[in-house]
């Protein structure tokens, strides 16, 4: 019987999903708190995490984080509101397996949860470290959309360019446009292709073991260095190293690996020799890495032979039908669904949204809609709430327009409320923290605010 562990501040909405999740047959702890979650889960042993985004006494990634510092494995959903979908995307880079909207749809809670249970879903196929073996790459071929626009042929002809070569390739887009995809392609069109593409998720690796986990360590060189480890880049020897959300290396790290790839040695935590290695490296980022202030700059020119911009899917809406159309036949295959055609109004809706989260917040949105049509053609029902009220109320409370000839004062000065805080985190680099000090306001209320006016 698996065991989960919700933790929701909203006690009305914790005890109906309490009581759901236990008439299907799953044992439930309920906390409220992040204090009180990071709590039980050094006391008892679950299999699976419900999480609300926003608690009371911080966020629910701040447990995710607990988790990874515990070195404890165990599946993570964050469930947040509409306004949140850019953050929850951000989530799943750190760790977590996968995120729900509010309202949750029933059906698709039960969906998540046991494919979480399962360890398979949406993003499953990728864990934060694994090696891909070689004969899945080959079905993977056909896995994949890759467009007619003239965003998606520069893409590809960038890909077939720089494939053949050994250099470094800088993938830079938005989370969830595609950009391991395009990794995994340039590895596969390689002279590489038969050795191992090695994936790290540098955001999920804890500061204390990142340099153990890319360069191994010997027996003794810490504590709980039990055994001698290989690291990630003898497992990727001949191939390639893929190095996503590379900006969240350290400063120590970043050093080692410069010296990885400028002399093809590295050094194991705690060895007196050193070990050749042969590996091609391609990273991956959604930030500017040189503007954080944070990342080396001979570094990012040794990993910068080659850049690759992904388009964002907003800016690709020549290819997005085509997305639409592979994600659906998936959906219908996994779920045993029959959908063949969206009412109007769906693809009105699909038209006139930004997608934030790009192609992995279409795959989900599809995915429920699929789920949640037993027909053959998807109605609007099936969409999430607020998706379709954002898009029918553009100037509603996320985004309010005063004027002379709308005397409303709540509304004027919310609409100065909502400038001045995207002013201020313009000038805080949209370092939260930071932002709400300058505001003077707690961190948590900046959230809040930002999910009322609609900030991401
Ligand atoms: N060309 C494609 N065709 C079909 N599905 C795709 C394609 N590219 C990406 N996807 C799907 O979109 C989702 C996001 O892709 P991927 O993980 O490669 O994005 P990413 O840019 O690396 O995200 P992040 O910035 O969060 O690391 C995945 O579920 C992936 O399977």
């Amino acid at each position: 019987m698996a065991n989960i562990l919700l933790v929701e501040d909203d006690t009305t909405f914790a005890t109906i999903l309490e009581n759901f999740l236990k008439k299907k047959g799953f044992d439930v702890v309920v906390k409220y708190s992040v204090k009180s979650g990071i709590e039980a889960l050094k006391r008892d042993t679950f299999h699976l995490i419900l999480l609300d985004y926003r608690l009371g006494d911080g966020i629910g990634l701040d447990i995710v984080d607990a988790l990874r510092v515990e070195g404890k494995a165990i599946p993570s959903i964050i469930m947040t509101s509409f306004n949140d979908v850019r953050t929850a995307v951000k989530a799943i880079r750190q760790g977590v397996f996968d995120y729900i909207t509010k309202p949750v749809n029933p059906d698709e809670l039960l969906m998540v949860v046991n494919e979480a249970l399962e360890g398979k879903s949406t993003e499953r196929e990728r864990p934060a470290l694994h090696n891909q073996p070689n004969e899945m790459l080959t079905t993977m071929e056909t896995d994949f959309v890759e467009g007619t626009s003239t965003a998606a042929r520069k893409l590809h002809d960038y890909i077939a360019l720089v494939a053949p070569t050994d250099m470094s390739v800088l993938i830079r887009g938005e989370s969830g446009t595609g950009k391991e995809y395009v990794a995994r392609s340039i590895h596969q069109m390689s002279k590489r292709a038969d050795k191992p593409f090695v994936s790290i998720d540098c955001g999920t690796l804890s500061k204390e073991l990142a340099s153990s986990e890319l360069f191994g360590h010997v027996k003794g060189s810490f504590t709980g260095a039990l055994n001698d480890k290989t690291g990630q880049f003898v497992e990727a020897s001949g191939g390639t190293l893929f190095l996503d959300e590379i900006g969240n290396l350290s400063y120590d790290v970043q050093v080692k690996l410069l010296r990885a790839l400028q002399e093809k040695v590295i050094q194991p935590v705690g060895a007196n020799k050193t070990v050749n290695v042969d590996v091609r490296v391609i990273a991956a980022t959604n930030e500017d890495l040189l503007g954080s202030g944070k990342f080396r700059e001979d570094l990012y020119h040794r990993i910068n032979e080659f850049e690759i911009i992904v388009p964002a899917l907003r800016d690709r809406r020549g290819d997005f039908q085509q997305f639409v159309d592979f994600f659906i036949s998936k959906a219908n295959v996994e779920l045993g669904r029959q959908v063949n055609e969206l009412a109007d109004e769906v693809r009105e809706i699909f038209g006139a949204y930004d997608w934030p989260g790009n192609l992995r917040e279409l795959k989900n949105v599809v995915k429920r809609m699929v789920l949640l049509s037993p027909g053959t053609r998807a109605e609007v029902s099936a969409l999430p709430e607020e998706m379709v009220f954002a898009i029918k109320n553009p100037d509603s409370a996320a985004n309010p327009t005063p004027s002379s000839d709308n005397p409303d004062l709540r509304l004027h000065s919310e609409a100065h409320e909502r400038k001045l805080i995207m002013d201020v985190l313009q000038k805080a680099k949209y370092n939260k923290s930071k932002a709400a000090q300058m505001l003077n306001i707690d961190r948590k209320t900046l959230y809040n605010k930002m999910e009322k006016y609609g900030i991401e």
